[in-house]
């Protein structure tokens, strides 16, 4: 066992398997034990961006014994499509891949849903590992199952929960991530201060600048905090029947924006602009107070969030956002604060009041 590892547990429901998620240094050591003994096969998939790591885990693999083989991906959303999805599919059939196998996915959330949703439609499910290599993944995206692909219609509109056999967050990682992909996947930990663990946004507030790099001094708390909200969640309501929704906040409008610029922009950068608005709503819809509200804006701008998007697109992501997975019929749904950590739902807005928030937002 390596030194320093934190390990949050997230609890089986739906028929699925516990499974834990570990934070440390130097974990990769824990693999061989989450693939198991059964597996003869493993798959590594890695974006281009990780080409070394990819190749460097998979050698380590077959050093132990396993067929392995690495398949590379797009960086990013470029990797979250069907065509990619059918280039794994196509590398697991010629590698002979059995149900007993298993996939590893190492990289951002981008690759770990791609990497999820394979494993989860390979022979109607196999085991995956996730190794998340972004803040973003190891906070959100590969914890809780979500795993999909994005379609040109929207944002994860093919996918199946399909949790991993365990997490892998390697802090070590992150020093080679660009400020701008680190910055983006602080909107998803900002994003479970608001909703369930207001230390976090102390902890950010306290010194936004630490907290663009790795080498801030709360950089694990933050990591392992936002894990633990994530983790509570899924282990309530796995196929969001309900309490997981929240974990949806400011994801109605992020999405219908990053569908908009055809997912060129950062999942967590349109998440920030699609807080703001969530902000904005709940405080017009007489739900949050100022305060709150405003906090939104302080703390995104200070460590480099966007918190605008073009005015003139509003009819366009209106007509998106009615499509949103959390809409049911014709009734739009959003996450918005009753105050501080008191996340809920607010169903059929008045348009007029929709228009107000986007009125802030829209420049
Ligand atoms: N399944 C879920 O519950 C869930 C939750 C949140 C977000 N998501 C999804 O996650 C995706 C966003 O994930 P992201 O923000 O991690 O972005 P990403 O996966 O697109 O990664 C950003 C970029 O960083 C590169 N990269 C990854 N790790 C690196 C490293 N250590 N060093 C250098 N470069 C590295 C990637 O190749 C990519 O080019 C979106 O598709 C979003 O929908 C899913
Ligand atoms: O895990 C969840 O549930 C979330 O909503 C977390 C989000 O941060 C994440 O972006 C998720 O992929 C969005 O899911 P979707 O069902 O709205 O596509
Ligand atoms: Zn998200």
């Amino acid at each position: 066992m390596s030194e320093e590892v934190t390990r949050i547990h997230v609890g089986g429901t739906a028929g699925t398997d516990p499974y834990d998620v570990l934070v440390g240094q130097r974990l990769l050591g824990e693999l061989p034990g989450l693939i198991g003994d059964r597996a003869k096969r493993v798959a590594v998939i890695h974006p281009e961006a990780l080409t070394e790591t990819g190749e460097a885990l998979r050698t380590d693999l077959a050093e132990q014994g396993y067929e392995a083989i690495a398949i590379q991906v797009p960086n990013a959303e470029e990797a979250k499509t069907a065509e990619v999805a059918a280039y794994c599919w196509k590398a697991l059939g010629q590698s002979g891949f059995t149900r007993s196998d298993v996939v590893v996915g190492v990289g951002g959330g981008a690759t770990t849903d791609l990497a999820g949703f394979v494993a989860a439609t390979w022979l109607r499910g196999v085991r995956w590992v996730a190794v998340p290599t972004t803040v973003l993944g190891m906070v959100d995206a590969a914890v809780g199952g979500k795993t999909g692909i994005n379609t040109a219609e929207g944002k994860n509109l093919v996918g199946a929960f399909h949790p991993p056999a365990g997490v892998l967050c390697d802090l070590a990682a992150l020093e080679s991530l660009p400020v701008h992909d680190y910055v983006s996947g602080l909107a998803e930990v900002i994003k479970a201060g608001f909703i369930a663990d207001p230390v976090i946004l102390d902890l950010i507030e306290s010194d936004p600048e630490a907290a663009r790099t790795p080498a801030g001094p709360h950089t694990a708390e933050l990591i392992e905090r936002s894990i633990r909200v994530k983790a509570d969640v899924v282990s309530a309501d796995l196929k969001e029947s309900g309490l997981r929704e929240i974990l949806n906040y400011g994801h109605t409008l992020g999405h219908a924006i990053e569908k908009n610029e055809r997912y060129t922009w950062r999942h967590g950068a349109a998440v920030a602009v699609g807080m703001h608005f969530a902000a904005e709503l709940g405080r017009l819809a007489g739900r949050l107070d100022d305060a709150t509200a405003d906090r939104h804006r302080t703390v995104l701008e200070a460590v480099g969030l966007p918190l605008h998007y073009r005015y003139d697109q509003w009819p366009k992501l209106l007509e998106t956002m009615k499509v949103d997975k959390k809409s049911r019929g014709d009734l739009l749904r959003f996450v918005v604060l009753d105050g501080l950590a008191k996340p809920t739902v607010l169903e059929g807005p008045d348009p007029a009041v929709l228009l107000a928030a986007y009125g802030e937002v829209g420049r």
